[in-house]
C-alpha cells in the first residue's frame, strides 16, 4: 500500500527544507526525503563549514599584514585538528535540529534515496509514496572526470573533513572551490597548486579583479597553472604523480593530495526520472521560468538540481524554492528575480560580484560609466595593511542606475549586498550617495566607489 501527500520534497538541503516548511504552513500534507543526514551541502559540506575553516586563515593573514605595524605574527599557526573540531561544533548538531524543526512544522521526514516509479509516485527503500506534487531539490555532485587516475581525487566534502592538512595539494579546476580552499590551505602552511584548463580562472568574475587576486595569491604561495590539462594521476610511495599538459608540453609534479574543483553537475542520475516522464540534462531538471517541469506538471524543481538562469548558490536555491512553493500553493506562474543576487568567492581578500559583467553590459548596448578604483590605499584597507583591493562599478549613464558591481577587498563580501539592494530596487547613484553610513566602516566607502 502506498501513502499519499500533497507534496513530497526530494532532498533536505536549503531548497528542499524551505519548500517543505512553506507548504506545510499552508496546511498541506508534506513529506521530505533524503538519504544523507538532513542539512544538505551548504550547512554540512559547503558554505558554512568552509567559512569556519577560513576564519583560521583570516587570522593568520590579518596578523601577517600587520607585521612591522605593531604585531609580531611570528609564532602564529593554524592547528588544523582544533579548527576542524570548531567546524564540527557547528555542523554536527545540524541534522537533528533541522529534522526536529521540520517535524515541529508538521513535515514528515523520510530517510533513503528517492526514485520515481510513476508520474506521481516515488519509492524510498521499497516503500511507495504517492503525491499530487513533487519538488526535486537533490542538489549537485562533482562533475565526473575521465582522465586516468581520476578515482584518486578527493572532492570538496573530503577536503572539508581532512584530519590533517598535507603540505602539497593540487587542485583540479580554477573556480570557486579551488580558490577558496587554496587560500585556506596556504595560510595553514601548505603549498597549493591550482590547475585550470582555461586561460582565465574564475570566469564569472571581473577579469581585472581576478588578475589582482591571482597576484595576491601568488604572494602567499598559491600557484596557478593556466591553460593546462590533467593527463593522469598516479599514486607513488609518497603521494601522487600528476602529469600535466600545457600546449602539448607535458610535465609531472609530485603532490600529497589531489582535490576536485572542476565543477559540479545536477545530482539526478539516481532518480529514475524517465519513469516519471521528466526531462533533464547535466544542468538540471528542464523547467519553465516558474520552475515547473516542462514535461510533467506534477513535478517542480529548485536549487542546484534545476536548470534555471540562477547560479548554483544558496540564496538562489532558497529563492527558487520559495517561488516554486508559492506557485504551487496559489496556482500562479511567477518567476524568480535573479538580478540583484550577489555572489562572493571567499578567498582572502574576497572577490564579489552582483549584476552584469562589463562585457555583458556592453553586449546589451548599455551606455556605461565605469568607476574603476584602486582602493588599496583607502583608509579601510590602510588600517588593515591590505595591499590588494579594488572596485569596479558599472553605471547606466542614461538612468544613473547601477547595473553591475565588482569588488575585491576585505569585508567587500558584506559591501556587495548593498550594491545588490541598489540593483534590486533600481536605485540611482545619486540616491546611493544620499544615504549615510556609520564611519569608519567599509560601507562608508560606497559613496566614493560610485
Ligand atoms: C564546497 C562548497 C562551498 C560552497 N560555498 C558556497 C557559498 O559560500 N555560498 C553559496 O551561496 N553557495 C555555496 N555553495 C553552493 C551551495 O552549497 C549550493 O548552491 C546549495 O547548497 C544548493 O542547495 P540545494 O538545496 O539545491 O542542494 P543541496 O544543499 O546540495 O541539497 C540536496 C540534498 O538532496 C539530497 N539527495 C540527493 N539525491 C537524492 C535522492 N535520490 N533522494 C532524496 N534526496 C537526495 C542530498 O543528499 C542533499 O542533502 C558551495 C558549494 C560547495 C560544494
Ligand atoms: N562561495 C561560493 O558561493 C561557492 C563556493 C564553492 C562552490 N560554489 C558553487 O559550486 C559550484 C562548483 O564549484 P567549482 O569550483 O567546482 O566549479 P566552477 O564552475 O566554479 O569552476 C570549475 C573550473 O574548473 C575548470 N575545469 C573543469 N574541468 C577541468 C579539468 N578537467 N581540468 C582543469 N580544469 C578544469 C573550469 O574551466 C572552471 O574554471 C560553483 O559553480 C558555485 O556555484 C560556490
Amino acid at each position: 500500500m502506498s501513502q499519499s501527500y500533497d507534496l513530497i520534497v526530494l532532498g533536505a538541503g536549503m531548497a528542499g527544507v524551505a519548500s517543505a516548511n512553506k507548504c506545510a504552513s499552508q496546511g498541506w500534507r508534506v513529506a521530505i526525503v533524503d538519504p544523507l543526514p538532513y542539512g544538505g551541502t551548504c550547512a554540512l559540506r559547503g558554505c558554512d563549514p568552509k567559512k569556519i575553516l577560513r576564519r583560521g586563515a583570516e587570522i593568520i593573514d590579518s596578523a601577517r599584514l600587520m607585521e612591522g605595524k605593531g604585531i609580531d605574527a611570528g609564532g602564529l599557526s593554524i592547528k588544523w585538528g582544533d579548527l576542524m573540531k570548531h567546524k564540527h561544533g557547528f555542523t554536527d548538531p545540524v541534522p537533528e535540529n533541522m529534522e526536529a524543526g521540520l517535524n515541529g512544522n508538521g513535515v514528515e521526514t523520510l530517510h533513503g534515496p528517492a526514485r520515481f516509479t510513476a508520474e506521481r509516485q516515488i519509492d524510498v527503500d521499497g516503500t511507495r509514496y504517492d503525491a499530487d506534487r513533487f519538488l526535486i531539490a537533490t542538489g549537485a555532485r562533482p562533475r565526473p572526470l575521465d582522465f586516468p587516475g581520476h578515482e584518486h581525487l578527493i572532492d570538496s566534502t573530503g577536503f572539508l573533513d581532512l584530519d590533517d592538512l598535507p603540505s602539497r595539494i593540487l587542485f583540479v579546476g580554477g573556480g570557486f572551490i579551488s580558490f577558496e580552499f587554496a587560500h585556506i590551505a596556504a595560510r595553514a602552511g601548505a603549498s597549493p597548486v591550482i590547475v585550470d584548463r582555461g586561460e582565465r580562472p574564475l570566469k564569472g568574475f571581473d577579469p581585472d579583479l581576478v588578475e589582482l587576486l591571482v597576484a595576491r595569491g601568488a604572494e602567499i604561495g598559491v600557484e596557478l597553472r593556466r591553460s593546462t590539462s590533467i593527463v593522469a594521476v598516479e599514486p607513488n610511495s609518497r603521494g601522487y604523480i600528476v602529469t600535466l599538459d600545457r600546449a602539448g608540453v607535458c610535465e609531472s609534479i609530485e603532490t600529497d593530495l589531489v582535490v576536485h574543483g572542476a565543477g559540479r553537475v545536477a545530482d539526478l542520475a539516481g532518480l529514475a526520472l524517465d519513469a516519471a516522464g521528466v526531462e533533464w540534462g547535466e544542468r538540471g531538471v528542464s523547467v519553465s521560468d516558474h520552475l515547473q517541469s516542462t514535461t510533467n506538471a506534477a513535478v517542480w524543481a529548485a536549487g542546484d538540481s534545476a536548470d534555471t538562469a540562477g547560479m548554483p548558490l544558496t540564496p538562489v536555491a532558497v529563492i527558487e524554492a520559495k517561488v516554486a512553493s508559492s506557485n504551487m500553493i496559489k496556482g500562479t506562474t511567477a518567476a524568480p528575480n535573479y538580478s540583484g543576487i550577489p555572489t562572493a568567492v571567499f578567498t582572502i581578500p574576497e572577490l564579489a560580484r552582483v549584476g552584469m559583467l562589463e562585457t555583458e553590459a556592453r553586449e546589451q548596448g548599455i551606455d556605461l560609466t565605469v568607476r574603476h578604483s584602486d582602493t588599496s590605499g583607502w583608509y579601510s584597507n590602510y588600517r588593515l595593511g591590505e595591499t590588494t583591493a579594488a572596485a569596479k562599478v558599472l553605471i547606466d549613464r542614461s538612468t544613473d542606475r547601477v547595473v553591475g558591481a565588482h569588488l575585491l577587498g576585505p569585508e567587500y563580501g558584506e559591501l556587495i549586498n548593498t550594491f545588490g539592494l541598489a540593483i534590486t530596487l533600481g536605485l540611482t547613484t545619486r540616491q546611493l550617495k544620499s544615504t549615510t553610513a556609520a564611519y569608519p566602516t567599509v560601507g562608508s566607502d560606497l559613496g566614493s566607489m560610485v
